[in-house]
């Protein structure tokens, strides 16, 4: 990748073709901007609650229309306001009505790779838990949707479809500014981050497997009742957290490319939004409302400022925003449900509520398909290697504990897909590139029309032969190249001894083209390409004027290291490495980036032990380096670093002199 493309272009370059782990993920379109997809938005009034209702408590909300409602107006009697949305549920309006209006049509982006969002949003009491969970006899969004899409993921995973699929669920609550783990309540606060595609997620979040709703309702039950909950005057049962259940649908297309898709639905419960003079909140609950408030509030400035177009958005000045990231202005198809109760005393928080669902309509969301284009990496080594046991031994050879994988990580295909896929998991223990050789290689026999068996379902045997083949080529390409470089550094060094005699050795030995360099500002300079041997002796001497391109704005110039002393364009040697020469060592730093550990890294020049373990501690995160540059996204690493690190490194790399992994 071209290092003089602004830093920006070339994050959203590495973004498309690189992928967290080793994954080669790409925005399908890349290139084009995904078409936009505005957050849709629906309102729910909830009837009057036995119980609630007091003497002079009268409604003061009343639907219009299918999409429309009016609400009297405080300032003048006569008027109402009226607001108009993607969807008006009345009191009468069943949980059906909501789930198949609103939730249901946006289930099938998931297994197109897209992601999708559910919000309830609305005060306290309003109705967003029974929207979202319901009740046994009237189930909300949440076992609807589930319910689907388990059935949706049977249907387009079953054997003999092209795609494999799998499904899994998280489910966590942000109670107080922290990230809990309702399946896993003794993990802590959890931290979100963000990976290089722009995708949030959250390191450590459990992930379990589900092939059915009984699985679904198994590991969802118990982890609900985690969820914190207390008695406010309002709400007998007042959530107090936020509540966000993530499901995701993996595809792995089971033929050549093998594409793999990602899909993750959240289907989130926000705590409401709380006027404390009414609830009476003291204490711990005050403490909580203070907290939901403040996130709330912050989700407002979030939708206000995704409306304005304003540069900055700030997703990171709440957890809620920064987990919703992905949701509003980002890449999911978004439904809010903005739940509103009728009574009077309610009426300020539903006037609030509708504000802020008529301004969440304007914002935009760009939805676009997560597909890998990489190789088959289905399942872990542990897996495969169980594979290549045979079903048999490997059902004895698996332990009743590990049924279930539940590393957040690697998702598991269901065990239909797993035996059908079987020698791709085989194939999946090999060396990568050597894989990545041998896909194209299929792929160009396959071009050629070759009517013979492809190449990946060949016998064993056949296919050690051919890859065979394809690593002696390689050795051969390699073996040439040297040589020619041997060649090159002969005529240079002879050069370099007699003067005089480069005027024979010019007419009589052609330079390769690629090593000529033609300096058209510059016409009296001579630009000499120097070989290996003799860049290690300059740079030793200390005479030695090494020159290094560097980047200077949009043009590159050739600048000298050693600034003290002046040019002395006859007399010296004047370098300039090739570039061959430098993405030799620029590769040789993303090596080192991404195999060394820590102790290794220290060995370059400007990393010490704290940047040493900021770059394995990213690494483990996102996966490999795409280019040396990405180590700008790491923490504590600024751009000018980067290209002060990239300076005092790549020359010494290049000319192999650097450290390499001990
Ligand atoms: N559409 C509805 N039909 C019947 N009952 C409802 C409806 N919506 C809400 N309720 C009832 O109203 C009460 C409050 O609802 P719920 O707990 O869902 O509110 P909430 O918005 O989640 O509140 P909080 O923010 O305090 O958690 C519950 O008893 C619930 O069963």
């Amino acid at each position: 990748m071209d290092a003089g493309l602004p830093a920006r272009r070339r994050r959203e370059m590495a973004a498309a073709i690189s992928g967290a782990g080793r994954c080669r993920l790409s925005k399908v379109g890349a290139g084009r901007r995904p078409p936009p997809a505005r957050v849709r938005v629906a309102v729910r009034l909830r009837p009057f609650v036995d119980g609630t209702a007091g003497e002079n408590d009268t409604p003061c909300v009343r639907g219009l229309d299918s999409c429309s409602l009016e609400i009297a107006n405080w300032r003048n009697h006569q008027e109402t306001l009226k607001y108009q949305f993607d969807a008006f549920y009345g009191e009468r309006s069943s949980q059906q009505d909501i789930y198949a209006g609103s939730v249901q049509p946006i289930l099938r982006h998931l297994l197109e790779g897209q992601n999708a969002s559910v919000l309830a949003y609305g005060p306290t009491g309003a109705g967003k838990t029974h929207t979202m969970l319901g009740s046994p006899e009237q189930p909300g969004v949440i076992p609807r949707a589930l319910m689907d899409l388990l059935q949706l993921t049977r249907e387009e995973g079953a054997e003999g479809r092209p795609w494999a699929l799998s499904v899994t669920m998280s489910y966590l609550e942000i109670y107080q500014e922290k990230v809990l783990d309702l399946l896993e309540p003794s993990s802590g606060d959890l931290v979100i981050r963000e990976d290089c595609r722009g995708n949030i997620l959250i390191p450590g979040l459990t992930q379990k497997p589900i092939t059915s709703f009984a699985d679904f309702e198994r590991h969802f039950l118990p982890a609900s009742r985690n969820r914190t909950v207390g008695a406010t005057r309002l709400n007998q049962r007042s959530s107090r957290s936020h509540a966000v259940l993530l499901v995701k649908v993996d595809q792995r297309e089971r033929l050549a490319p093998f594409r793999q898709r990602e899909g993750k639905l959240y289907l989130i419960d926000l705590a409401g939004s709380e006027d404390n003079r009414r609830t009476g909140n003291k204490g711990l609950r005050l403490k909580e409302s203070g907290a939901i408030n403040t996130s709330l509030f912050v989700l407002g400035k979030v939708v206000d400022a995704l409306n304005q177009g304003l540069p900055r958005v700030p997703y990171r000045d709440s957890k809620l925003t920064r987990l919703l990231q992905d949701s509003l202005g980002g890449s999911a198809h978004s439904i809010l449900i903005a739940n509103i109760a009728p009574e009077r005393r309610f009426y300020l928080d539903t006037v609030s509520a509708l504000n802020f669902a008529a301004r969440s309509k304007e914002v935009i969301n760009r939805p676009f398909t997560n597909e890998s284009l990489q190789l088959p990496v289905l399942a872990p080594v542990k897996l495969s290697q169980k594979e290549l046991l045979g079903p048999s031994e490997a059902k004895r050879a698996r332990g009743p504990e590990e049924e279930e994988t539940e590393s957040p990580e690697l998702p598991i295909a269901p065990a239909s897909a797993s035996q059908k896929l079987s020698p791709l998991q085989k194939l999946s223990s090999m060396d990568p590139a050597m894989l990545e050789r041998l896909l194209s290689l299929d792929r160009l026999l396959g071009s050629q029309g070759s009517q013979g068996t492809p190449l990946l379902s060949t016998p064993k045997r056949e296919r050690m032969v051919l890859m065979k083949t394809v690593e002696e080529k390689d050795l051969e390409i390699e073996r040439l190249k040297m040589k020619q470089k041997e060649l090159e550094a002969k005529v240079l060094a002879q050069e370099a001894a007699d003067p005089k005699e480069k005027e024979n050795y010019s007419t009589t030995m052609l330079r390769p083209l690629a090593r000529r360099t033609v300096t058209v500002a510059k016409p009296l300079k001579k630009a000499v390409v120097m070989p290996l041997q003799l860049i290690q002796e300059q740079a030793a001497s200390p005479n030695a004027k090494i020159h290094i391109l560097k980047k200077k704005g949009r043009k590159r110039k050739l600048e000298s290291l050693d600034a003290s002393q002046p040019e002395k364009a006859e007399d010296g040697w004047e370098l300039q490495i090739s570039p061959e020469l430098l993405a030799h060592g620029r590769q040789k730093i993303l090596d080192l980036l991404n195999e060394g550990s820590a102790r290794d890294l220290r060995s370059l020049q400007r990393i010490g032990q704290k940047k040493a373990q900021l770059i394995v501690g990213w690494r483990e995160l996102h996966g490999p380096f795409s280019q040396v540059e990405d180590l700008e996204r790491v923490e504590g690493i600024s751009g000018k670093q980067m290209e002060s690190f990239l300076k005092a490194n790549i020359l010494g790399l290049a000319a192999g002199q650097g450290c390499g992994p001990s």
